[in-house]
């Protein structure tokens, strides 16, 4: 196999010298007690936090002290963090396997950043497009874009998949507070025809507008669903109406001909903005549909403000590189191997299922960028739900479970409703959960509660062990003021560039999915087999036995 011209060789990470002396350290600190480092050192949070971009981090409830600290930077300069930002942010072909550029921070860089890119004026082609977004979001905003029967759009509808809806989604979600309550936005992902038929429930076709969002598009998932909408729409509006309703956003211009939408209506974007990474190209279009241009543009400027921080600031300052080698740590030191996410603010429901495929997708890989097996554990499971709402679900297993799992706290210090009380109960909550995994609760401290409370003292003996928490589990708290479309731009962007090192410490690709295939082709296959013809294969006895329960369902209602 051809390899790519600009691989130069990386030593596996264990064979360096910062990953050596981190390992000799780590010895002791499996050992510290979080409680212990705060009783030594009063100024472990004035030390331990970063500013930036709106955000800042406090990381004072991990498991490490000043010395772990400074390996870990040695670390990230070892692997060449500094350099590898610059070859992404200057366009360099990072993603190998695939011989492209990585420049989702181009996209979000304020007009006139100079950068040509294999002839490719990257600025030029930027604004270009944000200006063709600006004026469709503000005709359809604004009333002038009207559907068949001239009635202005209530709903829009983005149908897309992966990156093509996670970012998207959540950003409409997150920021909903800016956004225009008469236009509603929808987004129908899944395959499962369930998630297209309620969406299709609830809108018109007069006043509908469907956005086919797919970087490829040729995503099956995404084309079905598009052929469907398209359908649907036909047994009301004519051809000709189609496009006053179907616009499309992809970097596949002649397959959004063939499908039949006007090449006016088509947003285009480019290869060097990954799935996972392109929320700030024109697969924003919804998020800038919902909450307009200007906020759009907000959006935008809060990214760029931590991707000028990530490409500045020392490293020990720096908030994505700080973040990114605490989760190498607890990764590979302390054993943890998933990372639970929790948004204490509603709006960012969907921020751990977006983590999920920026982080995964990314960096769930097991060879290195030479095709090597990685000698260390590589990414981890990323999960999460919102607080208050995991507490009262999941957070019993990461206080008393045998798993340490850290967590990421995300709060906003002041919310944009004006209940009152409620902000209040919620950054208690926040706070004293993180205290609690740190702190946890000795057993001679629940033998005293039990003793106050009067109990006898065989009572308190059998109850001790289930009262106590261990505590000393880590955890990060990411606070903001509020969230805004600028401080939403600054946090994804945060783990963006976190997921970036992470993976440069790894050696692996972060830019490509190759994972994902196997499955599609195999479901090709199965769902011919499924149709009636031909007759099934020969799979494993599994998977013949299923496809032959869905063939005798399907025969048995036909
Ligand atoms: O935007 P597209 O090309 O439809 O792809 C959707 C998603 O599918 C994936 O390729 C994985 O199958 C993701 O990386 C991507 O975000």
């Amino acid at each position: 196999m051809r390899q790519p011209a600009e691989l130069t060789p990386v030593p596996a990470i264990t064979a360096t010298a910062s990953f050596q002396q981190l390992q000799a350290h780590s010895t002791a600190m499996r050992e510290a007690q979080l409680r212990q480092l705060f009783a030594a050192n009063p100024q472990r949070f004035a030390q331990m936090t970063v500013d930036a971009a709106g955000l800042l981090l406090d990381y004072s409830k991990n498991r490490l002290d000043a010395t772990t600290m400074s390996l870990l930077m040695d670390l990230a300069r070892e692997r060449g963090v500094e350099a590898q930002r610059e070859a992404m942010f200057t366009g360099e072909k990072i993603n190998l396997t695939e011989h492209r550029a990585v420049l989702h921070t181009a996209l979000r860089a304020p007009r006139g950043s100079k950068l040509v890119v294999d002839g490719q004026d990257i600025d030029a082609d930027v604004q270009d497009v944000l200006q063709r977004v600006k004026a469709f979001t503000d005709k359809v905003r604004n009333g002038s874009w009207v559907g068949y029967t001239g009635k202005p759009i209530s709903d829009v509808v983005n149908i897309g998949i992966g990156g093509s809806d996670l970012g998207p989604k959540m950003a409409c979600l997150a920021l909903r507070s800016y956004a225009n309550p008469n236009l509603e936005m929808h987004f129908v992902s899944n395959v499962d025809g369930h998630d297209m038929e309620a969406t299709l429930s609830k809108v018109d076709p007069e006043t509908t507008l469907f956005i086919v969002a797919s970087k490829t598009f040729v995503t099956a998932e995404t084309m079905l669903n598009a052929n469907t909408a398209r359908a649907w729409f036909l047994l009301e509006g004519e051809e000709k109406d189609l496009a006053k309703h179907f616009v499309a956003v992809s970097t596949n211009a002649a397959a959004i001909v063939d499908f039949g939408i006007d090449p006016e209506n088509m947003f285009p974007f480019w290869d060097w903005v990954g799935g996972r990474y392109s929320v700030w190209s024109s697969i924003g279009l919804s998020v800038a549909l919902a909450v307009g241009f200007e906020y759009f543009s907000d959006f935008l400027a809060g990214a760029h403000a931590m991707d000028q921080h990530f490409r500045s600031a020392p490293l020990e300052q720096n908030m994505p590189v700080v973040l990114a080698m605490l989760g190498f740590w607890n990764r590979q030191f302390l054993d943890c191997s998933s990372v639970s996410i929790a948004p204490y603010h509603q709006d960012l429901s969907r921020f751990p299922a977006y983590l999920q495929q920026l982080d995964m997708e990314s960096n769930g890989k097991r060879v290195t960028k030479d095709g090597k097996a990685v000698d260390v554990p590589t990414g981890p499971v990323i999960w999460g739900e919102c607080g208050t709402n995991a507490q009262h679900a999941y957070f019993q297993l990461l206080h008393q479970g045998t798993d340490v799992t850290p967590i990421d706290f995300i709060a906003a210090l002041r919310a944009t409703h004006d209940l009152p009380g409620h902000h209040d109960a919620l950054l208690a909550n926040c706070f004293a959960q993180s205290e609690a995994f740190m702190t946890g609760k000795t057993g001679d401290e629940v033998r005293l509660d039990l003793q106050a409370q009067g109990l006898p003292s065989d009572e308190i003996e059998a109850l001790v062990p289930h009262k106590t928490f261990p505590g000393n589990r880590p955890s990060n708290t990411i606070v903001m003021d509020q969230l805004t479309p600028a401080t939403l731009g600054a946090l994804i962007a945060l783990y963006e560039h976190k997921t970036f090192v992470q993976g440069v410490l790894w050696n692996v690709n972060s830019f490509d999915q190759w994972g994902v295939e196997l499955g599609k082709v195999l479901a090709k296959k199965i769902q011919g087999e499924l149709s009636g013809q031909p007759e099934p294969e020969k799979h494993d006895s599994s998977t013949n036995g299923l496809i032959a329960l869905a063939r005798a369902a399907k025969s048995a209602y036909q």
